[in-house]
């Protein structure tokens, strides 16, 4: 167990103790303490301007936080402190994986190229960084051939099997971004970060992204997503947090939450106890 770590049960996959972001004189994220499962998907949810980016961000090492403690609990038992590493050990030693806002496809490869690109580390690792081990001896061969068979599996997985030799810049919105997710998926991350994986797309492509989200999770992928699409994290978390100006104001089930005055309260952008008002106002006033 490395330094300075704590002691966490094998089902919680992420612990965020008491973390804190301060931009100048902006508190961003305020004591935050939060727990993701393992093989579970937790939503991070909260009105604009909540926080939830920059939680994300320091889970990911974009940024460092000001105080608190991310702990990332393999299912090895292998623990690692993320704030104290670069966001490319984040990646490469923790397991953790992470999509962007904005789709980051090499758009001028094709969709299977892009898989074996997210794979080039480990390829170029078996061929020993060397001419003969490029040019087919030794473990690089065999390393090539699992890199297009792992490919492949993730394009079944998100309905991209079909597209393989076109060029990712031709596939529709949604399609690119089961794409970034099949290709985050080849790292083989034990936790994989989706900053609004549902922005932009269509019912359909929605309902294709649920499916693929599901599969990784139900493959035993613990997943951590921010999203404003309410319909997708009430449809596939298993555990909703959600934040108001860099707090946690309710955790638990999406029922729970959905619930929830103070949830309701934040969305309405009301107090706690001017809820039920609000509420039975808004119903009079769609029956009238
Ligand atoms: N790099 C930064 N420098 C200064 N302030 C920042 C920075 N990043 C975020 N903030 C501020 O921190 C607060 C939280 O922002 P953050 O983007 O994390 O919220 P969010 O919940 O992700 O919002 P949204 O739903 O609109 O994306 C906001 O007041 C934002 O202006």
């Amino acid at each position: 167990m490395a330094s300075g770590t704590t002691t966490m049960s094998n089902d919680t996959i992420l612990k965020v103790e008491h973390l804190s972001m301060r931009f100048g004189g902006l508190m961003a994220i305020n004591d935050l303490s939060l727990e993701a499962k393992r093989g579970e998907i937790t939503a991070l949810i909260g009105p604009n301007g909540a926080g939830k980016t920059t939680v994300f961000n320091c889970i990911t090492g974009f940024y460092k936080p000001t105080m608190g403690m991310i702990t990332l609990n393999q299912k090895s038992g292998k623990q690692f402190l993320l704030e104290r590493l670069a966001d490319f050990e984040i990646t490469k030693h923790a397991k953790v994986a992470r999509t962007f806002q904005n789709i980051r496809l090499f758009s001028g490869l094709t969709v299977l190229e892009n898989l074996l690109v997210a794979q080039h580390n480990k390829l170029m690792k078996a061929s020993g960084y060397t001419i003969l081990g490029l040019l087919g001896v030794g473990s690089y061969k065999r390393e090539a051939a699992a890199a297009i068979e792992k490919a492949r599996y993730w394009l079944e997985k998100a309905d991209l099997i079909d597209r393989a030799d076109d060029p990712a810049g031709d596939l529709s919105y949604g399609a690119q971004r089961r794409l970034e997710i099949a290709r985050a998926m080849c790292t083989e991350p034990e936790l994989l970060c989706l900053d609004e994986p549902a922005a932009g797309l269509n019912p359909k492509e929605s309902l294709a992204l649920n499916t693929l989200l599901r599969g990784i999770r139900d493959e035993g992928t613990s997943l951590l997503l921010i999203e404003h699409d309410m319909s997708v994290v009430m449809e596939i978390s298993d555990h909703v947090v959600v934040l108001e100006y860099g707090q946690k104001i309710s955790d638990g089930t999406p029922d729970h939450v959905k619930n929830d005055p103070k949830v309701i309260a934040a969305y309405l952008g009301v107090e706690d106890d001017e809820v039920e008002e609000v509420i039975s106002e808004e119903l009079e006033g769609g029956a009238r």
